[in-house]
């Protein structure tokens, strides 16, 4: 077998079984042999002419190169002679008398008379000479007749045609859309302000009026009318204002999303608890309690585009109709175009979710200071346990021999910290109250899980240090080789952590001593003001996770009175 290349690696060996290589093998055998010339030689008869401009060959019939579309009669070689010119310039002139085509595409057609049209045309058979009729302004070329422009449908030769392609277009604007068009503030401000922030949304105008379910500003006056949107922001979140000027000449029709603009009665979408309540001023103004305008400052590019196309002077009959998905989504908040149509609870946004703040609070402390029991009894009397879960592991616990560890086994889950009795993941839950969707870290305490302490402490925004109060317990948590309640502290400390409620547990154990409670606060204080910590960023309460004591209720027993400033440490969270 003939080498492909003579020089370099031999693939011989290692391509003799592919028949690929053996084809091209071939080719390159008979190539060599100039057996097929690389340039397929044109059939007699059949003449090509180069495009002087792309060079490409094109058959002789071709008036027009079929790759640039230069005409070839200017530069075509066969035309020498003055006689030839001078008969084609004659022949173009006619043509042009009486069209209102161009000299160039007519001339595109006068010198084609052995053209073959790509597409069939049907016309009756005439003379071999270009013949016009005047009064039908018919032209014939060869043995053809027709219209010009059927000539030219006819007769083009190039497949790139310019092709008016009308973009597909939604119904509602894409991004792209709105981002081109500068509709960007209709949907962007009306998605900033959340569902809720409506709710106390009042709008005054004097110009506009708003109303629920049209989703135009409609402009019926041929007057200049001035317009423009403008979200101000004045002070703190609480304290917005939507202020609204039309600048706009009346009756321009801007695509097919369009917000039409009326000098005195302009409408703008919103929904109905937008609707205006104020016709005095000139301006539309918004306030409410509480909401995010960030994105409908006063730059917002829907107006800055209206104020450009009002200050260009000459646009009539101004017609922006924005079609915003979430204008009609949020006016249709139970009040959509259908009146039939009453979307699910679950398409609709939760509010409870949307206003609470995620507060992620690590229970830290010394092993076995109560920090699972202590979690698992919030939960439970929070309604997060339900009373069959706790009948089931007070059952199961006892079964084992730890029931006083009912209560932790709603976060020990696993049988290996059930068996043991100690937590060795963090145990994550969760409640609820009225600012906070509060997460709760039930952190292990004995030293060995100490990394995993570490991957709840970094999450965390507070934590609960959680104390046994018992005598030898805290001591022993506060030893500086083998405590853990000094490493937690540093711990979450160093982890940005800056508020802690210290949770001085098992006070049923010391029979509810003040003088304990005390002891253990002068102690344990001063170790945590040395970490860094300020007295404004530590609360301190007594309590009994297993007797129920200061946890959601104020304690009943009559020795917290004295050292108890809160309704337990629900209270105590949910205010910090
Ligand atoms: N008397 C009394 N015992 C309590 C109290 N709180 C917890 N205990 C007991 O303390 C023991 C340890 O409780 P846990 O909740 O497992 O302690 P922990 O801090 O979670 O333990 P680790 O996660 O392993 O560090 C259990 O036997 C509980 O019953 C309390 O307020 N009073």
């Amino acid at each position: 077998m003939p080498r492909k290349v003579s020089h370099g690696l031999d693939y011989d060996d290692d391509y003799d079984d592919y028949d690929d290589y053996d084809y091209y093998d071939n080719d390159f055998d008979v190539e060599e042999k100039g057996k097929i010339p690389v340039t397929k030689e044109e059939p007699k008869g059949h003449k090509l002419w180069r495009c002087s401009i792309c060079t490409y060959d094109n058959e002789d019939s071709f008036s027009a190169c079929d790759i640039c579309g230069v005409l070839r009669i200017p530069l075509d070689n066969n035309i020498n002679t003055k006689d030839d010119r001078t008969d084609l310039f004659h022949a173009v002139e006619n043509i042009c008398k009486d069209s209102g085509v161009s000299k160039m595409a007519k001339s595109l057609f006068a010198s084609l008379p052995n053209q073959i049209p790509k597409r069939a045309v049907k016309f009756q058979e005439q003379d071999d000479k270009i013949v016009e009729k005047r009064e039908e302004n018919i032209h014939k070329i060869g043995n053809i007749q027709g219209h010009l422009h059927e000539f030219h449908n006819a007769l083009s030769t190039c497949s790139h045609f310019r092709t008016n392609i009308v973009p597909f277009k939604f119904d509602i604007p894409s991004p792209d859309d709105v981002v081109s068009n500068g509709l960007r503030s209709s949907k962007v401000g009306l998605k900033a302000v959340s569902h809720n922030d409506f709710n106390s949304l009042i709008l005054s105008s004097d110009t506009t009026k708003i109303s629920a379910n049209s989703a135009a500003l409609t402009s019926k006056s041929a007057h200049s009318v001035s317009s423009s949107l403008q979200m101000s922001k004045s002070g703190n979140i609480g304290d917005k204002q939507l202020s609204t000027k039309s600048s706009v000449n009346s009756g321009t029709s801007i695509g097919k999303n369009t917000i039409v603009v009326e000098e005195q009665n302009a409408s703008i979408s919103v929904p109905k608890n937008l609707q205006s309540r104020d016709n005095r001023s000139s301006s539309t103004s918004t306030s409410k309690s509480a909401g995010k305008f960030d994105s409908m400052e006063s730059s917002n590019p829907s107006v800055e585009w209206e104020k450009s196309q009002n200050l260009a002077g000459g646009l009539n009959n101004m017609v922006l109709n924005v079609k915003s998905a979430y204008a009609n989504y949020i006016s249709g908040m139970g009040k959509t175009s259908n009146p039939q149509y009453k979307p699910d609870k679950w398409m609709l946004p939760d509010k409870a979710v949307d206003t609470l703040t995620q507060l992620n609070l690590a229970i830290v402390g010394h092993v076995d200071s109560g920090k699972s029991t202590l979690s698992g009894r919030l939960l439970h009397l929070l309604g997060r346990v339900s009373q069959k879960e706790m009948h089931k592991y007070e059952k199961d616990a006892k079964s084992i021999g730890k029931g006083s560890f009912a209560y932790a086994w709603a976060l020990d889950e696993s049988a290996e910290e059930r068996e043991r009795g100690i937590t060795m993941t963090v145990g994550v839950a969760f409640f609820d109250s009225k600012r906070y969707h509060v997460v709760v870290l039930d952190s292990p305490g004995h030293k060995d899980f100490v990394p995993n302490l570490i991957s709840g402490a970094t999450q965390a925004d507070a934590a609960v240090l959680v104390i046994d109060a018992s005598v030898g317990a805290f001591e022993a948590g506060m030893d500086s080789s083998k405590g853990q309640t000094r490493e937690h502290v540093q711990l979450i400390r160093s982890f940005g952590v800056d508020q802690i409620i210290v949770a001085v547990n098992k006070m049923d154990v010391v029979e509810y001593s003040k003088d304990r409670y005390e002891f253990i606060k002068l102690q344990l204080g001063t170790f945590i003001r040395s970490c860094g910590y300020k007295d404004s960023s530590l609360s301190w309460i007594p309590l009994s996770a297993m007797a129920n004591q200061n946890l959601v209720t104020a304690p009943s027993d009559v020795h917290f009175l004295s050292c108890n400033m809160y309704a337990g440490i629900v209270d105590l969270i949910f205010w910090r």
